[in-house]
């Protein structure tokens, strides 16, 4: 019983589970048909498959669509962005199967529910990304990827696009994904400044969603979602959250199944068609696309790699405005921007505004510092006009730079916008350019005071003020060593405008390179100065739209590398890395570690780094155009800019450290030709400042209006020869009396030309040391004042002196050659006390002694020097003289003598140290060449200038 009842009680079991099973099954089967697409008819299906195939070649063609076995890495992409691209095939029978579309680049989305932790869902992302990559023009498609799956290897094989651009590392943790979504926000911003570039495409590809992905960054993702189709924006993301959200705006969705996946109506159309009556969707189950093989994506990238180096080789039109925009359409008031790169094929703006007033830029030699400067400058001067901008630039290292800018030899226009220029700058250049905007910037103070403490916005609607922007590039030079960067005395050109540069050929510049050394860093009394000048100007010049842009080598003697958060620095908030430039950056951001030429990072937060991989929103690395390949552009841009200068424009002011002014072209010795010169002076040279002035020394009849020069060689005897031949212009022909006496051999020559010179214009005598002696103003008081007590050095009059000379002075010489220092009388020259030239008989009486301190010179008394020197001037008589030593001068001071009741001192190659003793204080100057220094005055701390060359001083050399 108990055998036949186990069987019964079995079958009985089996039959409940069979109903069971079968009750299941029936439930699943309902569940499934709600979900499973409806087989159709049969034949209908095939058909309508045939179909959907041939629209598939024309929609998708190529990558877009065709089976990957069909493609290879050499298969051209479209002309365009594939508007469809395949993410699978369905299959509404198993043998009758077509690819399964999606609309995405141009018109919308893609959102996966699951994410790539799900290996098909890998698969299909990198089969997307591939076949979008391959099938559009290279470098027309941007990607930012996300990977928030384990290991973040979802895009790994797409590595060789990372360097090139267009697929950076993915972001892989929720700052990142962060970064990615502040990103793409700038992307769909309309900002007129810099217009998309339309041949272009962003695709934000999340391949998971980080932990700690929250609600607010799922927001600003459907957020992008609503506005990017129009802004050439698109995404794909997988493991889109469905649940409790609505589905991404115009996306496609794909839900994926156990075996399949299901892809859902396409924004703004239906698969089912009208009226169709389905639920929506593609009513046939679709397997998605495998997993490309490794090697077809890795050689795809690589070629796509070398076709975006080559192919988008960026130009100098890429940084300025779109042809066909209006001219100087850009307004100031609220700061300046430009486009100084690009990072990812995404235009980089910067800008000098109140929050980031000055950059710092930093590049070994030949990183491109130049390059980078250029842009600037040019994309700056694009867009904004001279009543917007004002640009002064500098360069202290040796060579010519800024040329593109300025007037030269043979191109006459120049950049409108650039009101004052210096390539090879002495640092005092630099010091008064710093002084010059300071007294700017207490201008605008003052007016902000005056109009109840207004901003700059506001202040611009009372008062045209341009915002300045101050380049100073090389600056490590102004805190090192003085003359460590001078190279060259005399123009290359040889025959330059005073301060034109000849050409602005590539040639020009290359540089005799100063390299920093570590003495740079302990500053010297100017680079002290320069310093604070910097620190005060760089913390007022923010709110007064006076901004800087430095540059040079490493932390720039800044000292931006020691860790110090110096609040100075802090007001440079953007700074630049090129090529060996990170020391602008934090210590700990090596973000510029391996730089290549052509390329720079861009940081806005005062070099601060960020977490490692993240993409970081103050950070950018970039890559610039060189402008010396685009020599067209930038000649049409200074063109037009030039063409449309307002009326009155004058070019900049120039200095080129390595020129040697000439007198003839001084503006201040023309005037004097012409007579309109205030008042007689000695012009010495053009002073090394912004202006551009004119040194002289000023000879009125006040004690001690005479010139003593100082200095060993002959530099300093022919600064003495052209000072002597300005103030003689600024004699009318024929009033002064010049009286030449040359008492050391070396300087005969120059001498001579000088006295040949003048006595074209003027009575000349040239006299020898005992004619020297012998002079009535300079002779033993006896001589001097037959008859008269000694009270006075006081020389003769003018008249007295003259009613003297015929006795006592010799004739020049015949020829110049024989100027002599030997005998007493030296011949008849071609003007002389003859009364056969033109001759003065009541003029102002100019002695010219070269070699004051000659061992013949004794035979002055000093006493009689020293009284002619204070005295002679309110008489009409001046000195100019060359002491060779400065010993020699310095003994004529009377004990607490002051020295300017003497004479203004130039000294030409004489060390500070040595001249502590003329002025009675610590001198710091170190002699450099084609520079003099002036002391014309109680206070005068010393005014270096660039004396006059002469014009045949190459010959004389
Ligand atoms: N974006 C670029 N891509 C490729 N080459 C570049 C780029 N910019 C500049 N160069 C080239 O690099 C070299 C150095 O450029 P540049 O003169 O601008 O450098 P620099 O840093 O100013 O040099 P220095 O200050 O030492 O004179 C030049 O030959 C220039 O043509």
């Amino acid at each position: 019983m108990e055998a036949v009842a186990v069987p019964r009680a079995r079958t009985g079991r089996a039959a409940a589970l069979h109903r069971r099973a079968a009750a299941t099954a029936t439930a699943a089967s309902e569940v499934l048909d709600e979900t499973r697409p409806v087989p159709a008819d049969q034949r209908r299906q095939y058909e309508l498959a045939d179909r959907l195939r041939s629209a598939a070649t024309i929609l998708a063609p190529g990558w877009a669509g065709a089976p990957l076995e069909t493609l290879t890495a050499q298969t051209p992409p479209d002309e365009v962005p594939p508007s469809f691209v395949v993410v699978g095939t369905a299959a509404p029978l198993d043998d009758a199967r077509f690819p399964a579309l999606v609309p995405l680049l141009g018109s919308g989305h893609l959102t996966v529910d699951t994410d790539a932790r799900d290996a098909r869902v890998a698969g299909l992302l990198r089969a997307v990304l591939l076949r979008l990559f391959a099938a559009t023009p290279a470098g027309c498609l941007l990607v930012r990827a996300v990977d928030g799956t384990e290991g973040g290897e979802v895009f790994a094989p797409f590595g060789a696009l990372a360097d090139a651009g267009p697929l950076p590392p993915p972001a892989l943790d929720v700052a990142g994904l962060r970064g990615v979504l502040g990103e793409a926000e700038q992307w769909v911003a309309p900002d007129a400044a810099r217009p998309r570039r339309r041949d272009r495409t962003l695709l934000l590809v999340v391949s998971a969603f980080p932990a700690g992905t929250g609600d607010a960054e799922l927001a600003r993702l459907a957020a992008l979602a609503r506005s990017g189709p129009s802004a050439g924006l698109h995404l794909v993301l997988a493991g889109w959250p469905g649940t409790g959200r609505d589905p991404l705006p115009h996306a496609t969705p794909v839900t994926v199944r156990n075996a399949y996946a299901l892809v859902g109506d396409p924004p703004g159309a239906s698969f089912g068609g009208v009226g169709d009556g389905a639920a929506g969707g593609l009513n046939a189950p679709v397997f998605l696309a495998e997993d490309p093989p490794a090697e077809l994506v890795e050689t795809v990238c690589r070629h796509l790699a070398e076709q975006v180096e080559a192919g988008t080789r960026l130009s100098l039109a890429d940084l300025l405005p779109e042809p066909g925009t209006q001219r100087w359409a850009a307004d100031s008031a609220a700061g300046l921007s430009t486009t100084v790169g690009d990072a990812g094929g995404r235009p980089v703006p910067v800008g000098f505004t109140e929050l980031t007033p000055h950059w710092l830029v930093s590049g070994r030699s030949a990183a491109g510092r130049s390059a980078f400067l250029t842009n600037v400058l040019l994309g700056l001067a694009a867009r904004y006009g001279p009543e917007e901008l004002t640009l002064h630039l500098a360069d202290l290292g040796p060579g010519e730079a800024f040329v593109e800018f300025l007037q030269t030899e043979r191109d006459r226009t120049w950049i409108p916008q650039v009101r004052s220029a210096a390539m090879a700058a002495d640092r005092e250049y630099v010091l008064d350019l710093f002084d010059a905007l300071a007294t700017e910037v207490r201008r605008r103070a003052e007016v902000a005071a005056l109009t109840g403490g207004q901003r700059f916005a506001d202040l611009r609607e009372h008062l045209a003020l341009p915002r300045i922007v101050c380049v100073v590039d090389n600056l490590q030079v102004l805190f090192g060593e003085p003359g460590r960067a001078r190279s060259a005395e005399v123009s290359p050109g040889g025959t330059l405008l005073p301060g034109a540069p000849a050409d602005r050929s590539g040639a020009a510049r290359s540089r005799d390179r100063a390299t920093p050394t570590a003495a740079a860093r302990s500053r010297d009394g100017l680079g002290a100065t320069a310093l604070a000048s910097l620190d005060t100007l760089a913390r007022a010049g923010r709110a007064y739209g006076v901004h800087l842009l430095l540059a040079g080598e490493d932390d720039l003697g800044l000292g931006t590398g020691s860790g110090s958060r110096d609040s100075m620095l802090g007001q440079f908030p953007v700074r630049v890395a090129l090529p060996g430039g990170g020391a602008v950056l934090e210590p700990s951001n090596d973000a510029a570690a391996g730089l290549p030429v052509g390329s720079a990072v861009v940081n806005t937060a005062g070099g601060l780094g960020g977490p490692q991989g993240a993409t970081r929103g103050h950070e950018r690395m970039i890559r610039f155009p060189d402008p010396e390949d685009a020599p067209t552009t930038v000649e049409e841009l200074r063109r037009t800019l030039w063409t449309a200068r307002p009326d009155g424009s004058s070019p900049p002011l120039v200095f080129a450290g390595y020129a040697r002014p000439l007198l003839r072209n001084d503006p201040c010795y023309r005037a004097a030709l012409l007579g309109r010169a205030p008042g007689p002076a000695a012009l010495l040279g053009r002073a090394v400042d912004v202006a551009r002035s004119t040194v002289a020394v000023p000879l009125g009849p006040s004690t001690g209006r005479n010139l003593a020069v100082l200095g060993p060689g002959l530099p300093a005897a022919r600064l003495l020869a052209t000072a002597t031949r300005a103030t003689a212009a600024h004699h009318p022909p024929g009033t002064a009396r010049f009286v030449i006496a040359c008492l050391v051999d070396e300087a005969v020559p120059v001498a001579g030309r000088l006295a040949a010179e003048l006595a074209g214009q003027h009575a000349v005598t040239t006299v020898d040391r005992s004619g020297l002696a012998h002079l009535p103003f300079l002779g033993s008081p006896e001589e001097a004042h037959p008859g008269r007590p000694d009270r006075s050095t006081r020389p003769d009059t003018p008249a007295q002196a003259q009613a003297r000379t015929p006795a006592q002075v010799q004739p020049a010489p015949a020829a110049p050659e024989q100027a002599g220092t030997g005998s007493a009388a030296t011949g008849t020259g071609p003007v002389a006390g003859d009364g056969t030239g033109p001759v003065a008989a009541e003029g102002p009486i100019v002695l010219v002694v070269f070699g004051l301190d000659a061992p013949s010179a004794e035979e002055l008394p000093r006493e009689r020097v020293r009284a002619l020197l204070r005295d002679g001037p309110p008489a009409g008589t001046h000195l100019l003289g060359w002491w060779r030593t400065t010993p020699s001068f310095a003994a004529l001071l009377e004990p607490d003598g002051e020295v300017d009741k003497l004479a203004a001192v130039v000294a030409v190659d004489v060390p500070g140290a040595q001249l502590a003793g003329v002025f009675g204080r610590p001198v710091q100057w170190r002699p450099r060449p084609a520079r003099a220094v002036l002391w014309d005055g109680p206070d005068e701390q010393g005014r270096v200038l660039v004396p006059f060359a002469l014009e045949d001083e190459e010959d004389q050399a």
